[in-house]
């Protein structure tokens, strides 16, 4: 299939106790990215990957780690995720006043750095960061499990983002994570998302691929 987006399916819906298959699967498929998520329990009510995890699934593919931090505190740890081996690492603006200065911690150890906003957050918390940033991921469902129903209105933060970027020529690229199945994908893609995050639909058969 020839797509005009990145695909970044989420390990979050494979099987755990099968995660490299899991890895072959999404190149298998198609995929472009994989993507991680991580959550610490706190910032989100749920538990997943930590830095060893990673480490080990970094050997099994050459495919780039698109790792989210849904965590707080992201400052304090953000580093081993760095070693672990993230391409592109995402924290949330909800959990980190300094957002500046993680930016450019992560960018000085040679990475990309994103950040996401939860759907009640706006875009407008972003205004300082937008220059900065190569990646937005905007949460199209509360984050914390996989297999939530996308809330449309959220895609509107995609336009108002992709607006912004060309009014302003800023670089980064937005992603839409939450929700998106083959029913979803097309207003995904038609608000203007450059990176499809899809757990559950891509690991069950109901995404386009
Ligand atoms: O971060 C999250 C959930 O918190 C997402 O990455 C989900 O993993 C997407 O899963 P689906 O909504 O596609 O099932």
């Amino acid at each position: 299939m020839n797509k005009e987006y990145i695909l970044a399916p989420s390990v979050l819906s494979a099987d755990f106790s099968a995660l490299g298959d899991a890895l072959q699967f999404i190149e298998q498929k198609g995929g472009d990215w994989v993507h991680i998520d991580v959550m610490d329990g706190h910032f989100v009510p749920n538990l997943t990957f930590g830095p060893p995890v990673i480490a080990a699934l970094r050997k099994r593919t050459s495919l780039p780690f698109d790792v989210h931090l849904m965590t707080s505190n992201p400052a304090e740890h953000f580093d081993s995720y760095i070693e672990a081996g993230a391409d592109y690492l995402t924290f949330h603006i909800e959990a980190e006043i300094h957002a500046h200065r993680l930016i450019s911690r992560i960018h000085e150890a040679g990475r990309k750095a994103g950040i996401s906003l939860v759907p009640s957050t706006p875009v407008s918390s972003l205004k300082e960061l937008l220059p900065l940033v190569d990646l937005i991921l905007v949460m199209t469902v509360d984050p914390g499990f996989g297999g939530q129903s996308l809330i449309p209105s959220c895609l509107e933060k995609v336009r108002e983002l992709k607006k912004l970027k060309q009014e302003n020529d800023f670089s980064y690229i937005v992603s839409v994570d939450g929700g998106v199945n083959s029913r979803t994908l097309d207003s995904a893609l038609s608000a203007g998302s450059d990176v499809i995050v899809t757990g559950s639909a891509f690991f069950s058969g109901n995404f386009p691929v």
